[in-house]
């Protein structure tokens, strides 16, 4: 078994990522999150785009465990909000991972924009870094319509706001593989598959 980190505390990003693993059959790779290596520094997100976050997070990560690991960035771009809150997604209302202040907030500034105009794409970069140096970055988008109140309990942060382009449900109201067979995470994490296949071999 190779130890693959992903570089997250985010429990639902790593069940993501392991139903991805599964899914592609690829099964010599064993996920770990940061919970479960020693405790080193985390390097805050401060990268203007979602790629040099995840970068950053991953290559901190080798640098402190040794092993391969992959980091995510991830966050919804809003059309009538020019792409906020982008990398700033997970702190919007000013308090880190406050799902629902955060979704609350979205909503409010939305408000008075119509329904023709509440466009928005969720947006993940995924970075694979190796022990040897080797990096790949890739990213994956998923572009759908904001609604106006909650609905469903699945997912994690704007999931129950979010209606998909071609459905009718929230990502929140998506049974789990129907989200990642088409999510902005699924897509990037399925772009690493050849390097994932690559790992577990060896
Ligand atoms: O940095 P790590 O530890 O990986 O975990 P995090 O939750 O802080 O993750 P990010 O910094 O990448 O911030 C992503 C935010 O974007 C939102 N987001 C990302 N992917 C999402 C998804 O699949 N569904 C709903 N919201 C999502 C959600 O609000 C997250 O808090
Ligand atoms: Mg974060």
């Amino acid at each position: 078994m190779t130890r693959l980190l992903l570089a997250s505390r985010n429990q639902k990003k790593l069940g993501e990522l392991r139903r991805i693993l599964e899914a592609e059959g690829i099964s010599g790779i064993e996920v770990v999150g940061l919970n479960e290596v020693e405790e080193f520094p985390e390097a805050p997100e401060t990268a203007p785009d979602f790629e040099g976050n995840a970068v950053a997070k991953a290559r901190d990560a080798v640098a402190a465990t040794g092993l391969p690991a992959i980091a995510d960035d991830s966050g919804l771009a809003v059309d009538a909000l020019n792409g906020m809150p982008g990398v700033l997604s997970a702190r919007w209302s000013g308090r880190h991972g406050d799902d629902e202040a955060n979704l609350d907030l979205v909503l409010g500034q939305l408000t008075d924009t119509p329904d023709e105009r509440r466009g928005a794409a969720f947006v993940c970069a995924a970075a694979l870094v190796l022990p040897d140096g080797g990096e790949t970055v890739v990213r994956g988008e998923w572009r759908g319509t904001l609604i106006r109140e909650r609905r469903g309990t699945n997912g994690f942060g704007y999931d129950p706001i979010f209606v998909p382009d071609g459905g009718a449900r929230t990502s929140a109201e998506l049974p789990p593989a129907e989200k990642d067979a088409s999510s902005h995470r699924g897509r990037a994490l399925r772009a690493l598959v050849p390097d994932l296949r690559k790992l577990a071999g060896s």
